[in-house]
């Protein structure tokens, strides 16, 4: 078994927890060694690192949000604020093999994706020895796109409020906080155009299906352990990065 690889079926849930008959990671991880030979290397990656890391004494702080909700933009300069290191889920390491697996059908996407966060908690007990890590998506992301690809529908056809799709798996190194940026459907799309950059599959889902976008938006909300906390990303540049620094100053120790 692999940590990470039975994401799909088991968001929120660890290793040990995932039930034999309903998990996809060992067997996913055979099925895409022999065919992808990209995921025979990342399950090498994956072997490599140490289970349960921990977090050294600097804070860590993660940004999620939408697509375009201007997460590249803070990390980058809260990180210049802060002198602190600047990560990135998924990790620098595995990136060249991200048109890969997002051509995969969505259980072998996912499980690289939910790979990825283990190799990144790598990093980040590293860095966070060093100086504060800011952190550009992390497992809310995984999660959340992966319930929302997973559910059709409403926002009201989501698995309940509490239930353990939305818990942070217990062998994943936990951030101190994590901000959710949020910005207008309108302001959003033109922040996107804006930046002119070429789509991809789900950012192209992301902008024509609204109630696809409401249900990645509603399941950051409904993360718990650690929750998000939103932020109002609408206003400048600027005045979003004054907001986001009052809240680290607020709620990590610096
Ligand atoms: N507060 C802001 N006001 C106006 N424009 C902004 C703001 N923040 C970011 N932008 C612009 O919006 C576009 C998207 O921002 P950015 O690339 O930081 O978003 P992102 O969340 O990292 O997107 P992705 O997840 O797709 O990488 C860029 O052109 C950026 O310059
Ligand atoms: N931890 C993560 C990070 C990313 N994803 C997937 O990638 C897409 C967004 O990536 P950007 O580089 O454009 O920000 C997002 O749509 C997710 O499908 C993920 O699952 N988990």
């Amino acid at each position: 078994g692999v940590r990470g690889c039975g994401a799909v079926p088991a968001v929120g849930s660890s290793k040990a927890e995932r039930p034999a008959g309903g998990c996809e990671g060992p067997h996913l991880s055979l099925q895409c060694a022999a065919r992808i030979p990209e995921a025979g290397a990342l399950l090498d990656l994956l072997e490599k690192c140490p289970e349960h890391q921990k977090k050294g004494g600097f804070p860590v702080v993660v940004f999620e949000g939408l697509d375009a909700t201007g997460k590249t933009t803070v990390t980058q300069s809260v990180k210049d604020t802060l002198n602190g290191i600047l990560l990135s889920s998924p990790p620098a390491c595995i990136s060249q093999w991200r048109t890969i697996f997002d051509d995969e059908p969505a259980p072998i996407k996912r499980a690289f994706y939910a790979a990825g966060n283990y190799i990144l908690a790598s990093e980040i007990a590293k860095a966070s020895t060093q100086a504060p890590v800011i952190i550009d998506r992390y497992w809310h992301s995984t999660a959340a796109y992966t319930i929302a690809t997973e559910i059709n529908g409403k926002v009201q056809d989501l698995p309940p409020a509490n239930d353990k799709v939305y818990q942070w798996p217990e062998d994943l190194l936990k951030p101190d906080l994590v901000l959710l940026l949020t910005v207008d459907p309108e302001e959003r799309v033109q922040r996107l155009h804006r930046r002119g950059l070429e789509k991809t599959k789900e950012e192209a889902e992301l902008e024509a299906n609204s109630l696809f976008r409401q249900r990645v938006e509603e399941s950051y909300r409904r993360m718990v352990n650690p929750a998000c906390q939103e932020v109002d990303a609408s206003p400048s540049k600027e005045e979003v990065l004054k907001t986001v620094l009052q809240l680290i100053k607020k709620h990590c120790a610096l």
